[in-house]
């Protein structure tokens, strides 16, 4: 379904070459003030980089159609828009008969048959993170009325790893000032060079963006079925191009003995409870745990490659070579790091609604 959230519930509408796309927002309470100059740069934070992002340029303006007065939400469901201006749909006509390796088309087409629409990438178009982008703003400013912030970054991007720790405000610095979004400026020339070296093989690379929380309450989460931890996983895996989820030490924890894993209580500051080391990644029983929540999320080599590829033709039922045209970035990983923590803040914000820890 297009809708995700129970308090805090946002409808995605849309395809990358209609029209437009955007989103609706049911569940703001009436009377908060929304600061539209902050919502318009968090979506141009996806905005991608000459050289390394797809070469469609688009404003993406973001337009409030409905649910605000004079920058104060009114109660009603929120519509936002953002316009498609810059589409060429020429060049995916063809994927209708043979359909590419590793973007939805094949599935898409099986399953909604010749009434699918492909361009662009359609309805799976890593586009359609614009509007999820602007509905994670709208949660960030929500959450900042509690404290609670979010951070992402590029951790890796195809061999190339930052396996620092990075402090909070470090990644909220150097992730603004560098094109590939990196917590550490000389890694990030290495990241923007493994993209071009890949770009110039007419291929793509993947990699890793992390996310880390500062100020969630403990007990954000409700479990059974709607745990935080869960929460997190099925709204990452509605970002196009999303392989795998990883909260804390994550898979290393397989490998690790409990006395390694567990992370020791302290008491801080005579009031706080803190853990020594954070391998749960901020998540006990589905419920936060007043540790940040960190995660990593794994991103897969774009699609869209510019290499002869090995495809079928469906109308034939024959094997038929494939070479794609078009604009498609050469790595996700960079224009995913704002989609990331924007699908943070909306599942955040709807568990803290639920929750009670937001008014
Ligand atoms: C911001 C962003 C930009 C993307 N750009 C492209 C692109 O230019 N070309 C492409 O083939 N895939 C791109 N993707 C990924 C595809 O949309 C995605 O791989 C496809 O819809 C299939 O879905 P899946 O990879 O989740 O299975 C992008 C994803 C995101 C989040
Ligand atoms: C337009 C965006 O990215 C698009 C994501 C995308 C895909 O398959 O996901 C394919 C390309 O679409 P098009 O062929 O229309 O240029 C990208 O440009 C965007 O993110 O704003």
């Amino acid at each position: 379904m297009n809708t995700i959230g129970t308090r805090f519930r946002v409808t995605i509408f849309g395809a990358s070459h209609d029209t437009c796309i955007g989103c609706v927002i049911d569940g703001i309470p009436a009377g908060i003030e929304l600061d539209l100059d902050y919502i318009q740069k968090e979506v141009d934070c996806r905005k991608p980089v000459a050289l390394i992002g797809t070469p469609r340029k688009e404003e993406d303006k973001v337009e409030v159609l409905a649910g605000l007065k004079d920058e104060v939400t009114t109660g009603i469901p929120l519509v936002i828009q953002i316009k498609n201006s810059n589409t060429d749909s020429s060049k995916y006509e063809k994927f209708k008969i043979i359909p590419r390796p590793g973007h939805a088309d094949f599935p898409a087409f099986e399953k909604y048959g010749p009434a699918h629409d492909i361009r662009g990438g359609g309805q799976f178009s890593g586009r359609m993170t614009a509007p999820l982008t602007a509905a994670g703003a709208i949660a960030k400013e929500m959450l900042l009325g509690i404290d609670v912030k979010i951070a992402a970054y590029t951790q890796s991007i195809g061999s190339i790893d930052d396996p620092a720790e990075h402090t909070f405000k470090e990644i909220k610095r150097e992730t603004k000032e560098n094109p590939v979004h990196a917590a550490d400026p000389e890694i990030a020339l290495d990241m923007l060079n493994e993209i071009l070296t890949a770009k110039d093989d007419g291929d793509s690379v993947g990699g890793i963006v992390r996310c880390l929380t500062e100020g969630l309450p403990v007990g954000v989460g409700e479990p059974f079925f709607d745990t935080l931890d869960g929460e997190i996983a099925k709204m990452m895996f509605a970002i196009p191009g999303v392989k795998g989820i990883e909260f804390g030490a994550g898979f290393k924890a397989t490998k690790m003995r409990g006395s390694i894993h567990n992370d020791p209580y302290s008491v801080v500051d005579d009031y706080l409870i803190k853990t020594d080391t954070n391998n749960a990644g901020g998540v006990l029983g589905g419920l936060s745990n007043g540790m940040p929540l960190d995660f990593k999320v794994a991103f897969k080599p774009t699609a869209s490659i510019f290499k002869e590829q090995k495809s079928v033709n469906l109308g034939k039922m024959e094997k038929e070579t494939l070479l794609i045209e078009g604009r498609h970035d050469p790595c996700i990983v960079p224009r995913a790091v704002a989609p990331v923590e924007a699908a943070t803040a909306i599942v955040l914000t709807d568990l803290c609604l639920r929750g009670d820890f937001i008014a």
